[in-house]
């Protein structure tokens, strides 16, 4: 059945819709199964992703028909398929007439993925209606409140050296709470590898006290505050908050200095939600592992890593990872800085639509993969700052002389690129950047070529 003549309006233009601040705008790459007509195909896209389905009902009356999205451009060169949702579609909370990011994906994201007529269907770009940013929770803590803690201006106050310990798992609770030591006594912030929480060989009732201790010690021992983000993630959001709470209770005084991740791909928005709305005290640190299952440029649907981003600014997460824009070992490109301008900004030109926040505060870009205190200028000259936290794990712990000099090759390469200086130069008199040359050559050869003889280094 042809829906277009209810589900499509091809002669809406976006500028109205944008001014009229009535619908959340989703602009999808859609292609459909063959024998199916795009616009046909389109319109029941958005019949189902709103109040239809493949045939007409009985039940549907005038109301109904005044909340139906609406497809309202298209272009099937190029596969564009934008759709108009009425807000009015979207579920709120009964405890407090808030929006749920649930509701929204249920809709815009749902049932529309496994439909016969389309081949495939991601979104790339969303825009959200200045009610909308209102009616959601957006981040309690942001990257201010890190730099307030490690005594830095709370405006463009720099880079945050962070690291994961690593191994990734294996570590038994005295040598991580050593190696958080080890790291502490040159960078700023730590984080708990992803799938660490509750292991039999080290129990979070035992580390997590050791890591304390160790937190305590590194800032006597430097006079700088420390950050640790622990994971918190857990299926029962009963056990997540179990473990939140064991957390602020160990840090006790230092609470302050304690995130909370969660892993907000594998466990939904529930989870990151329930966070943010149980500890809005807490900096909250969106994990994203399981992402590339569908922002992988190579998958077709779901949605982009962009995406994925603004939609965690607006569940309220503090900061998200966002990957190294190619500077990283994991997938990623240059211009994926405008993933990390949207969630920093008050406005910003996403691939399709012009956001403004209106106030909403900013979710820190966490920058991590692969990362080290060679690949970091080229980042930071990418991207335009520093004003990122950058979790290094490898580049921390591969430093051949120890974690504390990766943490501060970390630092020294931000003061590098801050100074505008050639690496190589910079390398000379600082040893523990220089060092980085020699822990990680393949990244040397590749990056800075000849450093070798430049650096006087012969083997
Ligand atoms: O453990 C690491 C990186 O370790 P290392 O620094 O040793 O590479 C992070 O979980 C990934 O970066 C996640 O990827 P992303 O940040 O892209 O979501
Ligand atoms: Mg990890």
């Amino acid at each position: 059945m042809d829906q277009s003549a209810r589900y499509s309006d091809l002669s809406l233009k976006e500028e109205d819709l944008i001014k009229g601040g009535k619908h959340i705008l989703v602009a999808y790459k859609m292609c459909p199964n063959p024998g199916h007509g795009y616009l046909e195909a389109a319109a029941h896209f958005a019949a189902e992703s709103s109040t239809g389905t493949n045939v007409e009902v009985s039940t549907t009356d005038d109301f109904t028909k005044g909340v139906d999205a609406l497809v309202y451009y298209i272009d099937e060169a190029t596969e564009d398929m934008r759709i108009a949702y009425p807000m009015e579609l979207f579920d709120r909370n009964v405890i407090d007439g808030r929006m749920m990011i649930v509701s929204v994906l249920t809709l815009i994201i749902g049932n529309n993925q496994g439909m016969g007529d389309i081949k495939h269907a991601k979104i790339h770009d969303f825009y959200v209606p200045e009610r909308a940013i209102q009616l959601f929770d957006g981040p309690a803590k942001d990257i201010s409140d890190m730099w307030r803690i490690l005594g830095r201006p709370i405006q463009n106050g720099g880079y945050i050296a962070g690291t994961i310990i690593k191994p990734k798992l294996g570590l038994r609770p005295e040598p991580f709470a050593a190696a958080a030591y080890q790291f502490w006594l040159g960078g700023d912030f730590i984080k708990n590898d992803e799938p660490q929480g509750n292991q039999t060989f080290c129990p979070l009732k035992k580390v997590l006290p050791l890591v304390y201790d160790a937190m305590k010690r590194a800032q006597d021992e430097t006079g700088e505050a420390k950050l640790f983000s622990m994971n918190i993630t857990a299926d029962d959001h009963y056990e997540m908050c179990a473990r939140a709470d064991f957390g602020l209770e160990t840090f006790g005084p230092d609470a302050d200095k304690l995130a909370f991740l969660v892993d907000g791909f594998v466990g939904g928005p529930g989870m990151i939600t329930t966070a943010r709305r149980q500890y809005p005290s807490q900096y909250l640190h969106y994990h994203r592992a399981g992402h590339g299952m569908i922002t992988s440029p190579s998958a077709k649907r779901g949605y982009t890593a962009f995406v994925l981003a603004k939609i965690s600014r607006l569940q309220g997460a503090s900061g998200i990872h966002v990957g190294t824009m190619g500077y990283g070992k994991m997938e990623g490109e240059n211009s994926d800085k405008n993933i990390a301008y949207m969630i920093e900004r008050d406005e910003a030109q996403g691939p399709v639509y012009f956001q403004k926040w209106y106030g909403m505060k900013p979710t820190t870009p966490i920058i991590s993969g692969g990362m080290n205190a060679l690949r970091l200028p080229g980042f930071f000259e990418n991207l335009g700052h520093g004003n990122v936290i950058n979790t290094s794990g490898g580049g921390s712990y591969g430093h051949i002389d120890s974690p504390a000099a990766g943490a501060i090759s970390l630092r020294q390469s931000y003061e590098c690129w801050k100074a505008g200086a050639d690496p190589i130069e910079f390398a000379k008199e600082h040893k523990e950047f220089a060092r980085a040359f020699e822990s990680f050559p393949g990244d040397a050869d590749k990056i800075y070529p000849g450093w070798r003889e430049k650096l006087g280094v012969h083997k």
